[in-house]
């Protein structure tokens, strides 16, 4: 008896035995068989998706700049084609969100076709089998399926339309951005923040309620295209048997707890970019942080106690101030000098002696590395030599920073601007372009001397203590630049003047002279030459 109970216990542990090698076999198989290949395919979609796109995005984008970058066809499509107000935001951005799009689409269509054939090709074997050509339950999936569609296409909101709105919104709002880099000279000089942001704001908020339009029409049609696609296109088997029905829910279960974590397993890969994007952003708050609280890291000399104080006599007053530049290049040692106000000041030299960039320190753009500042607390006005045109009507870039607002509460008319303009001979200019409310892209519009009339006009708009003028008359012409010379000085405006122009000389009281190699001397403009 305990042989023949060793013998059948031995059989069954063969049997056992047996069987788990054959089900492992049988799992090596299938997932050397199907799953590794389906991985690899879907990866390899992916990987073509990428290579589709970059290649597609470089011949397009080379196509664009051979015709874009031609002596003509630049000026052309800048300045003449209103379709295309920002070209080199359609080469870069749109270009790239086009590829992109276009490749997606080509993954997003391959395997749902790829599986598409192989159901068709199942039901066709599946009918062939039971004998019938077509079964009747095709034809009516067909059919629901068919319809299902044209209700879908009919109901579908115009995204085509929508999402060229948004990239024509999203250009804007990087164009204003690119104003911003390209002129942040002269609007930290103008105290033109405030406008520059308002604007920024504007072209932000405009673009985030289109999105927002685009957020909530999607979500009516996805929810229409999932009901559609899930409890219309589905057949509900009322014949099956409970143990039927519930082998089905647990394969379900396993199978979304398998996405699931699939799912969250694939998620590393984004945060660890994630992780990139976010030490980028932090390290920009960072550096904000750290300007607007006078900290610069990037000073490379040592600093002398340094102080910068308010004037109680209304003059600007230099005492032992060095100019160092924001890479840390000492452009002048030591600097000494007082400005009073009606003690007109011309300031001349070589180029790159620093100039300009003393203007920068007296306006504190630039920080101070030692000795003592006293600036008053009138207002300075500085005109660039290359004239900042905002966006906005005729009368904005007369108010420039002001707006109609600030104009309206100091009590200025259109008659008064009328008045300013006629002192920079520009009268004629209001009535060509249509009125003060005009708008246009004015730093296209105006010619080069044009612009600097205005920037001056704006000077007469504002009437501070002190101009600041950086060459700013370089391209008006010697009797209506001395005309404005005159005006400013009757209306009490104190001239520090930068300018290489001997016929200058006359409107100014004294001299500062850089030599270009750091030294600097100040002089009396004698009586006679003025
Ligand atoms: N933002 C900056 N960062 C670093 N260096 C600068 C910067 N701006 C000017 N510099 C440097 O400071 C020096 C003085 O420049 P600045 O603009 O004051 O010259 P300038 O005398 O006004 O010349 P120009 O007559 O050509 O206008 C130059 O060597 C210039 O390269």
């Amino acid at each position: 008896m305990s042989i023949y109970v060793a013998t059948m216990e031995g059989r069954m542990v063969k049997y056992i035995v047996q069987r788990d090698v054959r089900n492992f076999a049988f799992m090596l198989l299938k997932w050397l068989g199907v799953a590794l290949p389906a991985t690899f395919l879907n990866s390899l979609i992916r990987y073509l998706e990428c290579k589709i796109a970059l290649a597609f995005r470089t011949r397009l984008v080379n196509h664009a700049y051979n015709l874009y970058m031609t002596n003509q066809t630049y000026y052309r499509i800048s300045n003449l084609d209103s379709r295309i107000e920002n070209a080199d935001h359609l080469l870069t951005e749109d270009i790239t969100a086009f590829t992109a799009s276009l490749a997606h689409l080509y993954s997003q269509l391959t395997k749902p076709l790829f599986d598409c054939a192989l159901i068709a090709l199942a039901l066709a074997r599946s009918s062939r089998q039971k004998g019938a050509a077509i079964l009747p339950g095709q034809i009516l999936a067909f059919t629901v399926i068919s319809l299902t569609g044209v209700v879908l296409r009919n109901l579908s909101p115009k995204f085509g339309a929508l999402v060229a709105v948004e990239a024509e919104r999203s250009a804007y709002l990087r164009s204003v951005h690119a104003r911003i880099i390209s002129n942040s000279e002269e609007v930290a000089f103008y105290g033109g923040h405030e406008v520059e942001l308002r604007q920024l704001k504007s072209a932000y908020k405009s673009l985030v309620q289109h999105k927002n339009k685009i957020f909530c029409q999607r979500l009516w049609y996805i929810v229409l295209e999932q009901f559609l696609m899930k409890y219309v296109w589905s057949e509900k088997d009322s014949g099956v048997s409970d143990r039927t029905q519930y082998f089905t829910t647990a394969r379900n279960l396993l199978l979304s707890g398998a996405d699931a974590a699939e799912r969250l397993m694939s998620s590393y890969k984004e945060i660890v970019e994630l992780a990139g994007y976010t030490s980028r952003v932090g390290m920009m708050l960072e550096v904000f942080e750290e300007v607007s609280e006078g900290k610069y890291s990037r000073s490379l000399v040592s600093s002398a106690p340094s102080n910068v104080l308010t004037s109680t006599d209304g003059s600007i007053r230099l005492c032992d101030v060095p100019i160092v530049t924001p890479t840390g290049d000492m452009v002048v040692p030591s600097l000494s000098l007082v400005i009073k106000p009606g003690h007109h000041l011309l300031i001349t030299g070589p180029n790159g002696c620093g100039k300009s960039s003393l203007f920068r320190v007296i306006c504190g753009l630039w920080p101070i590395y030692g000795g003592t500042l006293h600036r008053p607390l009138t207002a300075m006005f500085y005109i660039p030599q290359k004239p900042y045109m905002p966006i906005g009507s005729l009368r904005d870039q007369v108010i420039y920073p002001d707006t109609i607002e600030d104009m309206m509460k100091k009590g200025k008319t259109d008659e008064d601007l009328d008045k300013i303009v006629s002192l920079v001979a520009l009268s004629s200019i209001v009535v060509r372009e249509g009125g003060w409310s005009a708008v246009a892209d004015w730093k296209d519009i105006l010619s080069g001397g044009e612009k600097q009339r205005i920037a001056i006009a704006r000077l007469f708009y504002h009437r501070p203590s002190f101009a600041l003028l950086d060459e700013c008359t370089s391209a008006v012409s010697i009797d209506i630049e001395s005309k404005m010379y005159e005006d400013a000085k009757k209306e009490g405006i104190t001239l520090l003047t930068i300018t290489h122009r001997p016929t200058l000389w006359k409107f100014h009281d004294q001299i500062l002279q850089f030599d270009g190699q750091g030294g600097w001397e100040l002089k009396e403009i004698p009586k006679e030459s003025s």
